[in-house]
């Protein structure tokens, strides 16, 4: 029943904020949170809102195309970002978005990607085996018009296989997965291999 699945989903969701909120990833009322609903629909956080303390109110419904299903309710901001993985990417099914201290850093010290090799944690992602292998994640210039920045996103994956995540200069990280947990799973481990990279710089060579 579509009504159980958007409880589920909002449920899914506050759980999730509680959990960034612990690590510190979405201070003030930063960062938003979705899950893709059946029926061309994406359950997401509602804009402005603390997402440690979300409550029933806190998470709504919107289209593919990113408009409220319901009049008047005003989803995220970035929503945009959040349809956009979901129209490109059918397998995904949860979209995190965060601004962790070592994110918004590193983005702003990085070119186009930001390399991470050599971490076991790399197993955390699709298709890499080992921790011999590399993650290039893309980084995108920050910009306020979402749509812009969303076709810059989409002209990066049409140039080739990319990872689930990316990351905007001086703003924060995006990581999807299947459901929720593989998404927390996925952001807890870039989370912790950029914590690393930050410390690792400031140790200098
Ligand atoms: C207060 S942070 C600025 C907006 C932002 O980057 C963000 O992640 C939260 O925006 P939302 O509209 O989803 O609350
Ligand atoms: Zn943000």
């Amino acid at each position: 029943m579509p009504e159980d699945e958007f409880a589920r989903a909002a449920a899914a969701i506050a759980a999730a904020g509680r959990r960034l909120d612990r690590f510190g990833w979405v201070p003030a009322t930063a960062g938003n949170i979705s899950v893709r609903l059946a029926g061309d629909r994406v359950a997401i956080t509602r804009s402005g809102g603390h997402k440690g303390f979300l409550g029933p109110e806190g998470v709504i419904q919107v289209g593919l195309d990113g408009a409220a299903r319901r009049a008047g309710d005003r989803p995220s901001a970035e929503t945009g970002l959040h349809c956009g993985i979901y129209r490109r990417h059918p397998g995904a099914g949860a979209v995190l978005h965060g601004h962790s201290v070592p994110a918004t850093v590193l983005s702003r010290l990085a070119g186009e990607t930001i390399t991470l090799a050599g971490y076991e944690l790399l197993k955390a992602f699709p298709g890499l085996p080992t921790h011999e292998a590399a993650v290039a994640l893309p980084v995108f210039d920050n910009d306020q018009d979402i749509g812009r920045l969303q076709a810059r996103i989409e002209a990066r994956w049409e140039a080739g296989p990319a990872p689930p995540g990316y990351l905007l200069r001086g703003h924060g990280i995006y990581v999807w997965g299947a459901d929720m947990p593989q998404a927390l799973l996925r952001l807890e481990a870039v989370e912790f291999m950029l914590r690393c990279e930050l410390e690792a710089r400031r140790l200098g060579p």
